[in-house]
């Protein structure tokens, strides 16, 4: 079955599409391993010509493949078995299944960063299983340092990478080598998401404020001298950290002291200063 979503038709071929498709059994045996073992309903963005769908198929859940690229999207509703569901839409459109659901997606190149942040946004998905270029996939994970976007989501998202993925198992061959990303939402998030806002205003105030080393950036950012020097102990931050160099725990814990009766006075104290 084929259900066409209201949304522009695809303005150009197979490279302003991102159609480098999996063409290593490997690889989309890997990606199918790192589904979670769970009755529920999977959705595949960015479904080709169904490398995965039909291997993710056979795992006899309900699927719902997202195409937008008329051809592909008609072509793989031909093959598919009766779980599968083909939805000809945009994946930056898509409305998710109203039940918690498990996503896939190789991810188009050039979409990687909006498709990301509209994972980061959206609810319902439990773990999504992503192939994006091998660099955004080490960032992501924070492997070599974490980046402003990966510590604003850490309190409620769980990234790992998985692996890399030589450049030679697509076709068309990219120019760079892939990674298998998996990003899991947490069961028991680290931060209410009542506080989601404030945190990431902190993270971001934290990743571009002035200081040298992350307890001197701490201080200028109002916290206490005292309470940041026990942070630093506790989480085993140098004095010349970075940003980029700090775990989620420690995040957390950095952005609960701002929180504290000490922080909030300080805060009111910084304000009426102003
Ligand atoms: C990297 S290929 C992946 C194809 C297939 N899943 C595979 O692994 O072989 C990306 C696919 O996304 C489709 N695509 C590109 N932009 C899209 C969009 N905005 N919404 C839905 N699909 C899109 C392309 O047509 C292409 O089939």
């Amino acid at each position: 079955m084929t259900r066409t979503r209201p949304s522009r038709p695809p303005a150009g071929g197979a490279h302003e599409l991102g159609q480098n498709l999996l063409v290593d059994q490997q690889v989309v045996d890997r990606v199918v391993d790192l589904v979670p073992d769970t009755p529920r309903p999977l959705v595949e963005w960015a479904a080709g010509r169904g490398a995965v769908t039909v291997p993710l198929a056979r795992l006899g859940r309900p699927v719902e493949a997202v195409e937008i690229d008329e051809r592909s999207a008609e072509r793989l509703s031909r093959v598919v078995p009766g779980n599968v569901t083909v939805t000809r839409g945009d994946i930056l459109r898509h409305a998710p299944p109203a039940e918690a659901y498990d996503l896939v997606c190789n991810v188009p190149f050039h979409l990687t960063t909006p498709v990301l942040r509209r994972l980061f946004t959206l609810p319902g998905w439990q773990r999504a299983v992503l192939v994006v270029q091998w660099e955004v996939a080490r960032k992501r994970a924070a492997v070599g340092g974490a980046t402003l976007l990966t510590a604003q989501w850490w309190p409620w998202f769980a990234p790992r990478l998985d692996r890399r993925v030589p450049a030679s198992a697509f076709r068309p061959r990219p120019s760079v080598d892939a990674g298998l990303l998996v990003l899991d939402r947490r069961t028991e998030p680290l931060l209410p998401t009542g506080q989601q806002r404030d945190y990431q205003r902190f993270a971001a105030a934290v990743f571009t404020g002035p200081g040298r080393g992350l307890p001197d950036i701490l201080v200028r950012q109002g916290l206490d001298r005292g309470d940041v020097r026990r942070w630093a102990r506790e989480h085993r931050v140098r004095p010349d950290a970075l940003p980029r160099d700090l775990g989620a725990p420690a995040w957390v814990a950095a952005y609960g002291l701002t929180r504290s009766e000490r922080g909030q006075e300080r805060a009111g104290l910084r304000r009426s200063a102003r």
